[in-house]
């Protein structure tokens, strides 16, 4: 594993996620393919958070794989080596718990996670709150979208010091809030009437 060039490290990364995200979709109306989202993640420590480090980018494409499907952590270590497996298991919730002590969780021990994994979840908080700006998942209240930007606000509080950079865009995020787009809509209208 430790061979391979840093490009076709990354590459496994991608094509062993895909493979296994490939019956899932986002909960768009779309029915956008899943894995846009961690490659999506991956994209944004790069082209924004100047994340270059390589278990951190492996981790970000992975970082869905342990919640989200059958993959396992031995078979993560066997893959690409404990330090990956390690930084997916910190961005892992335990689906068997409770939804509300699973959010609770993330809040508090956001400030007790590894730098590498602070990068994966900033950008996955930046990734997850930019595609509710764009649209809402189906069957979400206007309530519920203000929820997860508040909810997202006291986990990203938690990380901060650690991405000036991603810190920076999601204090943009925040600032302009959950309905952004419905402004931008509503500015073009003007615009165009
Ligand atoms: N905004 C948005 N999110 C979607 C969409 N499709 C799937 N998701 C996923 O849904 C999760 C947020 O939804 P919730 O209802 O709050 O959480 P849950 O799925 O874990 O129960 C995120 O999981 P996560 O990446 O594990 O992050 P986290 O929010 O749990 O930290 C996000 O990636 C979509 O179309 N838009
Ligand atoms: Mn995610």
């Amino acid at each position: 594993m430790d061979s391979l060039p840093l490009h076709a490290q990354l590459l496994k990364a991608i094509d062993f996620a895909a493979r296994k995200h490939v019956n899932q979709r986002r909960k768009d109306a779309a029915k956008t393919p899943y894995i846009n989202h961690p490659i999506g993640v991956a994209g944004i420590l790069t082209e924004e958070g100047k994340v270059f480090d390589i278990q951190t980018l492996q981790a970000a494409v992975l970082h869905d794989t342990l919640e989200d499907t059958d993959t396992t952590r031995d078979e993560l270590v066997q893959e690409f080596g404990e330090e990956v497996a390690r930084i997916v298991m910190e961005c892992t919730d335990d689906k068997t718990l409770p939804k509300q002590e699973r959010k609770s969780l993330q809040v508090k021990n956001a400030p007790k996670k590894s730098l590498k994994a602070k990068h994966v979840k900033l950008a996955d908080k930046l990734y997850n709150l930019r595609d509710l700006q764009r649209t809402s998942p189906e069957g979400w209240s206007p309530q519920r979208v203000s929820e997860y930007f508040e909810w997202a606000k006291a986990v990203v509080d938690g990380l901060r010091g650690s991405n000036a950079y991603l810190e920076h865009e999601l204090d943009e995020v925040f600032k302009a809030g959950p309905n952004k787009s419905d402004r931008v809509e509503e500015s073009q209208q003007n615009y165009l009437s």
